[in-house]
């Protein structure tokens, strides 16, 4: 069609990806698999995937799950505990199928509970990372209870992430899902060894979107969006074409009626149109032209791995989200749930 407004660029990967397991997983690995080439796949299953051994067998689950004629490729991480040990790193860096080794503190967000209590119990972990080149992913957030919410990603910051890289001055660390004007400044400002993820629901909404006119959890996610002045940070760095920052969608997807709960959980869940949410932000800040290196360089530069050669291509065209879809036997509900899109994937 004439004067229809397209973009084709590399097909993009996911460096931030819950994809949970079994028939959850059947559901919503469709959804990433039609945009993107590759993703880390969060290891905060219950159990948690600690080793090697339980990572392998994870990528096959998610391989055997994958619809005929999908190509898509899991990239795997463990979760670190308080007794990691060097050895099992030997491990997952020889398997070839893990890439990188989750940080949650313990108790910080979604399945959490096996996280790390004390970062010194993981040095011996951290220091064959640090000299096999095994990127430490890291949920930035403090947990004691004494520190506000909305103040526990800035804190993180100075209280574990600078003594952190003050110890191991060489390890690889991606700050994931950044939500603060802090992190953004933190993380341009290290060395090329630091770099951070962003979401969709942080470069698109601050918090009014989930507390003003009712309380909306599908906007629920941890670290928790923050005011205007952050999410203005936020798209500033996505779109600065800084090869720190790329594309991880953290899509977490919860089940309906557990994030419409009196304890609601967190997680939003954006990978049924990932990239058209970021093709939405990156428009509004007139940074189309900045897309493809945020969505399909800079993340596999990090990584070392191949840049994709594949082609996908967004065309300008409103549709609208489906207020829910199949997650097993429950429902799951999309961010911008019923809403208008302005772009669509052409499949
Ligand atoms: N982001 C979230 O709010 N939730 C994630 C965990 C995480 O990435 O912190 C989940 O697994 O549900
Ligand atoms: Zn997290
Ligand atoms: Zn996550």
């Amino acid at each position: 069609m004439p004067g229809m407004k397209t973009l084709t660029f590399t097909r993009p990967d996911d460096w931030h990806l819950h994809l949970r397991d079994e028939a959850l997983m059947r559901s919503v690995l469709p959804d990433t698999a039609r945009q993107f080439a590759r993703a880390i796949v969060m290891p905060n299953l219950r159990p948690p995937v600690t080793t090697t051994v339980q990572a392998v067998a994870y990528r096959e689950r998610i391989l055997k799950a994958l619809p005929k004629g999908m190509k898509f490729e899991p990239l795997m991480t463990l979760y670190l505990t308080d007794i990691t040990s060097a050895e099992e790193i030997k491990k997952a860096k020889a398997s070839g199928v893990v890439h990188a080794v989750k940080l949650y503190p313990a108790g910080a967000t979604t399945n959490s509970d096996a996280g790390v209590t004390d970062l010194r119990k993981t040095y011996a972990a951290l220091e064959e990372m640090q000299r096999c080149g095994m990127p430490l992913l890291v949920h930035g957030e403090v947990t004691s209870t004494d520190i506000d919410i909305f103040d526990r990603e800035a804190v993180f910051i100075e209280r574990v992430m600078q003594p952190l890289l003050k110890d191991l001055p060489g390890l690889r660390v991606v700050f994931e899902h950044i939500t603060t004007k802090d992190a953004a400044q933190f993380v341009a400002s290290t060395p090329d060894t630091i770099a951070a993820t962003l979401t969709p629901q942080h470069l698109l909404y601050n918090r009014n979107a989930m507390l003003v006119g009712g309380i909306r959890p599908h906007f629920y996610c941890l670290p928790i969006l923050k005011r205007e002045t952050h999410r203005e940070a936020l798209v500033k760095a996505a779109t600065s074409g800084n090869k720190k920052f790329f594309l991880g969608t953290d899509s977490a997807p919860h089940a309906q009626h557990t994030k419409e709960n009196a304890c609601g959980c967190a997680g939003c869940y954006t990978a049924h149109s990932a990239i058209e949410l970021y093709a939405e932000a990156f428009e509004a800040a007139g940074a189309l032209d900045k897309l493809e290196a945020f969505a399909s360089f800079y993340g596999a530069d990090y990584y070392g791995l191949p840049r994709n050669t594949e082609k996908v291509t967004l065309r300008k065209e409103e549709w609208q989200m489906p207020a829910s879809v199949g997650f097993g036997e429950h429902r799951l509900v999309p961010l911008r749930a019923g809403e208008k899109m302005g772009w669509k994937l052409s499949s």
